[in-house]
């Protein structure tokens, strides 16, 4: 019997350490490294960070890379060398496009070209998964462990934490029930719950769809300003009342809720990525100036959700090819696209143009 927590739970605490500005630790057999998030980082942490001596890095994603002009010697990522009197100013610089415009020359900025990145790497893909911003400080340190156990940091194993983060986690059905919806009086609303600590899902059943049948399904990502205030900013309002009016019709579907605010990024991301574009950058310029890629949504989950249902194939309600290619990599058949081409308006042209033209969104 142990209450040890496995290397799943230790990832849930990390994502949330980073998140409150703790630092963590990763450990790679004798290597290990302390972590802590750029956009979290205090001033008495960085003060301590200095003290402990040695070279800390900011590691940033090839994508802020690219704005910066700092090389991206690892590919995916670069890991830029602190300079003597770092400041929190500086490091939120590097880290935040929202002064790009105002003060664009950061450097000359120096990255590192040799040694291994990947503990970097791993700590930027905790941090996109704690949904703040990919920019981590990171110093390697002798005795990680035994460092990690004096000051109460939480501390991974490395490669196991990889293999975690690459597997989706099982999503576990908590509960349903009946709610009579405006689309249709026989809705019922599943929860299901990943065994990682992330965020719960929800399956929307209207009707009775059968399951040896292609069932009418929609995979929607969550969206707090188009979802719930009616932002004009994008289409999401009126795709989700639209697919849901559809099944009801129709009498019977599945419209799948999947917590993926900003196309995956959260939604403090999101909000930087719209001040981004009150500053004339596209949504997926925004992104890319964030450190992020265009979509860091990952469908694995929807056709677990749709393969724990019983459901095999669907008619998908959808515009986006990329989301047709995931069904079928995982296992779910997609009989037919249904287009769903509802509320363009003055305010979302822009945004639904680029999406056709970068993101390969059909018309
Ligand atoms: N990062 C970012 N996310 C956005 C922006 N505008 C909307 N979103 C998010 O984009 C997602 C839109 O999701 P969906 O409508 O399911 O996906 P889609 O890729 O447009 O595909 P279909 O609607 O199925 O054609 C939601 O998570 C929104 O929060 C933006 O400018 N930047
Ligand atoms: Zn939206």
């Amino acid at each position: 019997m142990s209450f040890m927590p496995d290397i799943a739970e230790m990832l849930a605490r990390a994502r949330a350490d980073l998140r409150m500005g703790l630092g963590i630790v990763l450990l790679d057999g004798a290597e290990g490294a302390l972590v802590l998030a750029a956009e979290t980082l205090s001033s008495q942490r960085l003060a301590d960070l200095r003290a402990l001596g040695g070279a800390p890095v900011l590691a940033v994603t090839a994508r802020r890379a690219e704005t910066l002009k700092a090389r991206p010697y690892d590919g995916d990522l670069a890991r830029i060398a602190l300079p003597a009197d770092v400041s929190l100013a500086w490091i939120a610089a590097i880290s935040d496009p929202a002064d790009d415009l105002r003060s664009p020359m950061k450097g000359p900025l120096v990255a590192e070209r040799t040694g291994p990145a990947h503990l970097h790497r791993l700590a930027l893909r905790i941090a996109k998964a704690a949904r703040i911003l990919p920019a981590v400080l990171v110093l390697p340190i002798p005795d990680a462990a035994r460092f990690a156990g004096e000051n109460g940091l939480t501390a991974l194993d490395a490669v196991r934490a990889k293999s975690v983060i690459d597997t989706a986690s099982p999503l576990h059905p908590v509960i349903f029930a009946r709610v009579p919806l405006e689309a249709s009086e026989a809705g019922r609303v599943h929860v299901f719950r990943p065994e990682d600590g992330g965020e719960e899902h929800y399956a929307i059943e209207i009707g009775r769809p059968k399951r040896d049948q292609p069932v009418l399904a929609r995979l929607h990502s969550a969206c707090f300003t188009g979802d719930l205030l009616g932002s004009l900013k994008c289409d999401c309002g009126p795709q989700l009342r639209g697919a849901l009016h559809q099944m009801g019709e129709e009498g019977a579907g599945v419209l799948l809720y999947l917590n993926q605010e900003g196309r995956g990024i959260g939604l403090a991301n999101k909000m930087r990525a719209y001040s981004l574009q009150d500053q004339g950058f596209d949504t997926v310029e925004a992104n890319h100036r964030l450190g992020f890629e265009d979509d860091e949504r990952d469908f694995r989950l929807g056709s677990d959700i749709l393969t724990r249902m019983g459901f095999r194939k669907v008619r998908l309600l959808t515009n986006n090819p990329a989301k047709i290619a995931m069904m079928e990599k995982n296992g779910i058949a997609v009989t037919e696209r249904v287009p769903l081409k509802v509320g363009e308006n003055a305010h979302n042209r822009a945004y639904l143009a680029t999406k056709a033209r970068k993101s390969g969104h059909l018309l």
